[in-house]
């Protein structure tokens, strides 16, 4: 699913307004519809009880008080607080003339905020996507009355006051909402950290926008659902053997952080991989070899850590990090891979496939002139801390998005950037949010659990180097999903998540 500007958003609504022969009046019709339908879906009117809405001067004001005339008619007790503006949008007078005399409404003055009860359910119409500077004013302050009230606030569109794809001065007033419902296409806002607060719980609900302006509009950014991903996993053929399925290379483990290696292992083998080799320290020979009887194992002559290098020849993907730890000779280690793996082969005219995570991240981040050889498509994992000693410190998540494109377009290579919303970013400049994953993945492992994953599907010859990175992003969280319906999302562990990769790799192959 694409995310588009507020910019490209007016004109997807100009261009479903023309196409489809309505006009913009109809247009907000459906908007404010498909508001009150989630709305009552949410609240019967006796939970609802008396609903204020906030109404701004444009058309989200004007979407507000559409919704505000359905809900009176739908039976719900509404009253309308409306924001003097020296004008109004049209559509906003159309409905402020529709809205029937039965409801009560009030011009809100500086003096005069509309008195807001513990628990009254407010909808936040104030502003949405025209917003075109912070909120001042009796703007300002009727959304920090609004914020100090104990209300339950539903925001359409967007919280009011905040920007659909920037950041805002860390003082302005936002609307805290506990729900948002947007229309058509997600904002790049609702993914991002910073504004989680003001977002609450993002909706998106269909008003019939023209699917082919969303399809020739040209955008950086990207939402990976369930229908991105359909159909991206081939079907394992009849006659296929364990060749077919790559075989990968895992150089991962130290004294006391075996348990990353086994966890990336596990969740190699349930990617789908055909044979998997994990190459080890001394110490970790017994403990892989009994806890990953399905792969092969070769120990390092060195008891606690990395310090050689196998031959590549045999591997269609190599993964390297999980509990790898910075020793000296770990970082040879490292540096002879990337140099290997960029070198073409008559068998391999590519360079091979990469997946470097965790402490492989931090050598990188304490060598930086071993960015300089990071192979064309590589795949790097690092969580926010982690990026940040490979780039600089970020001013803000708008900034580390930033930084994200930059790096992934200036090195080549295929980022992650994990997280609520794992951003991958392309070597092109595209930047893929994830829709799938849940709190409870914040533990231990999980980074190695998608390394495993990662280097199954790259190791599978079919996959391109996207669609395998998108992929496995993708299933990892679903197969998060799968494991806390069992577990809560407290108790889940990155054990379980392993063991739901298999059906959530299944699901997507389901889904054509
Ligand atoms: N254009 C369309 O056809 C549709 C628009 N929809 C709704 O319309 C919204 C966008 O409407 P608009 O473009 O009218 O924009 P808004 O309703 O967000 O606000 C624009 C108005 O606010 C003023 N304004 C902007 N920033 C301000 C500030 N900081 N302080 C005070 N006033 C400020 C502008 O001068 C303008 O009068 C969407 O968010 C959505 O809710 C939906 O009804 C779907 C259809
Ligand atoms: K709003």
């Amino acid at each position: 699913m694409k995310i588009l500007t507020a910019a490209q958003t007016r004109a997807l609504d100009q261009a479903t307004i023309q196409e489809q022969g309505i006009t913009s009046a109809q247009l907000m019709e459906r908007a404010a519809s498909a508001f009150v339908e989630w709305l009552s879906h949410q609240f019967d009117s006796n939970e609802a009880g008396e609903i204020l809405l906030l109404c701004g001067p444009g058309n989200n004001g004007g979407d507000g008080l559409a919704a505000a005339r359905l809900l009176h008619q739908a039976g719900y007790a509404v009253r309308v607080a409306l924001l003097p503006a020296e004008k109004q949008s049209a559509d906003w007078q159309h409905n402020r003339q529709q809205l029937p005399a039965a409801v009560p409404v009030a011009e809100m003055e500086a003096e005069k905020l509309p008195e807001i009860a513990s628990g009254t359910l407010v909808v936040d119409a104030l502003f949405g996507t025209g917003l075109s500077r912070p909120l001042e004013g009796l703007a300002a302050a009727v959304v920090r009355h609004l914020n100090k009230a104990q209300a339950r606030v539903v925001a359409i569109d967007l919280p009011s006051g905040l920007f659909a794809e920037a950041p805002q001065p860390a003082d302005s007033a936002v609307v805290r909402a506990q729900h948002t419902v947007s229309f058509g296409l997600p904002k790049l806002a609702f993914l991002l950290p910073q504004n989680a607060d003001f977002v609450g719980a993002w909706h998106v609900e269909d008003i019939g926008l023209s699917k082919r302006f969303i399809n020739e509009t040209a955008t950086p950014w990207h939402y990976t659902d369930a229908a991105a991903v359909a159909g991206a996993l081939p079907p394992r053929p009849k006659f296929s053997h364990k060749g077919t399925f790559g075989h990968a290379l895992l150089l991962a483990g130290s004294r006391g952080k075996m348990g990353a290696a086994v966890l990336a292992a596990g969740a190699c083998l349930r990617g789908g991989v055909g044979l998997l080799t994990a190459h080890v320290p001394g110490c970790g020979y017994d403990i892989f070899q009994i806890s990953q009887p399905e792969a092969m194992c070769l120990p390092d002559p060195q008891v606690a850590y990395l310090s050689k290098l196998p031959k590549l020849d045999a591997y269609q993907a190599v993964g390297i990090g999980p509990g790898l730890g910075q020793a000296e000779a770990t970082y040879t280690v490292l540096r002879k891979l990337l140099k290997n793996a960029a070198k073409s082969t008559e068998k391999r005219p590519t360079p091979l496939p990469l997946v470097i995570d965790a402490d492989a991240l931090n050598l990188l981040g304490s060598h930086r002139a071993l960015l300089k050889l990071l192979p064309e498509n590589t795949i790097l994992t690092p969580h926010p801390k982690e990026f940040e000693r490979l780039t600089e410190p970020a001013r803000d998540d708008y900034h580390r998005l930033e930084l994200l494109r930059d790096f992934a377009t200036a090195h080549r290579c295929l980022v992650v950037l994990k997280g609520a919303y794992t951003c991958l970013a392309t070597p092109t400049g595209e930047l893929h949010f994830n829709s799938t994953g849940n709190a409870g993945m914040a533990t231990g492992g999980s980074g190695d659990v998608l390394t495993g994953v990662l280097l199954a599907l790259r190791a599978h010859a079919q996959l391109p180097a996207f669609e395998a990175v998108r992929l496995s992003v993708y299933a990892h969280g679903r197969a998060g999903d799968l494991a806390a319906v069992h577990t809560g999302q407290a108790g889940l562990v990155a054990g379980d998540i392993v063991r739901h990769i298999g059906p959530a790799l299944a699901e997507v192959q389901a889904q054509i």
